[in-house]
């Protein structure tokens, strides 16, 4: 069935979120997130060392299910798709919303590409379709406002 991808804004203070793989495409998503405040985790076989130096709690471990209690929504990074998809099931089981990074088939929301300005954030999102259309919209957008 094709997806249609709802754009909303949540909230996640006081929320905890987790990332699954802690190499480059984990570092990038976690800084995205730190823009916002969030309360990351980190859970990877190997954590890169910007991941270690940037204060957040991670965990050097394999994947396993019994890591979900607790988390509003987990953002998996890993290079794996058969453990993406374990990830995906369990996350649905668990009552975790679900991102897989560069997965928007497996996806139960997507990110958009974000321009923010204090509390205004415009977000561009392509229903997960065209990820550089997204990019290149929002960098005019940008472009608008300075
Ligand atoms: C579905 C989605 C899933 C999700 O992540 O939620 C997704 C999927 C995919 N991304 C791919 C590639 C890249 N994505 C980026 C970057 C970003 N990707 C983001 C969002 C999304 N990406 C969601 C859809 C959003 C929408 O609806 O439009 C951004 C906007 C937000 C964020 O990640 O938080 C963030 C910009 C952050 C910023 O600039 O602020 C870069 C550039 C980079 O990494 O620097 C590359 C090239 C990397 C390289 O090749 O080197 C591919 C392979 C495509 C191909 O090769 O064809 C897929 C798979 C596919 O499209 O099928
Ligand atoms: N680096 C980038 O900017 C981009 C990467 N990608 C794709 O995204 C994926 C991830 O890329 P990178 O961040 O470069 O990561 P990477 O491929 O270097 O590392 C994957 C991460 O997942 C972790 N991992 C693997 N199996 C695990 C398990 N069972 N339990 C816990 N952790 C596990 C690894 O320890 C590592 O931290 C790759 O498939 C890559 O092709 C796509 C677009 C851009």
């Amino acid at each position: 069935m094709k997806k249609n991808f709802l754009p909303i804004a949540i909230n996640i203070s006081g929320e905890k979120i987790l990332i699954v793989g802690g190499d480059q495409s984990a570092w990038k998503k976690l800084q995205i997130l730190q823009r916002y405040g969030a309360e990351v985790e980190v859970l990877a076989k190997k954590v890169c060392s910007g991941i270690k130096q940037s204060g957040v709690t991670f965990f050097e471990e394999a994947y396993h299910s019994k890591f979900l209690k607790g988390y509003l929504m987990l953002y998996s990074c890993t290079n794996n798709e058969t453990l993406d998809r374990q990830i995906e099931s369990d996350c649905r089981a668990a009552g975790v919303l679900v991102n897989i990074h560069d997965n928007p088939a497996l996806c139960q929301f997507v990110s958009p590409a974000i321009y923010r300005n204090g509390n205004i954030s415009v977000a561009v999102s392509s229903n997960g379709e065209d990820v550089y259309e997204s990019i290149r919209l929002r960098n005019e957008i940008r472009e608008f406002f300075n």
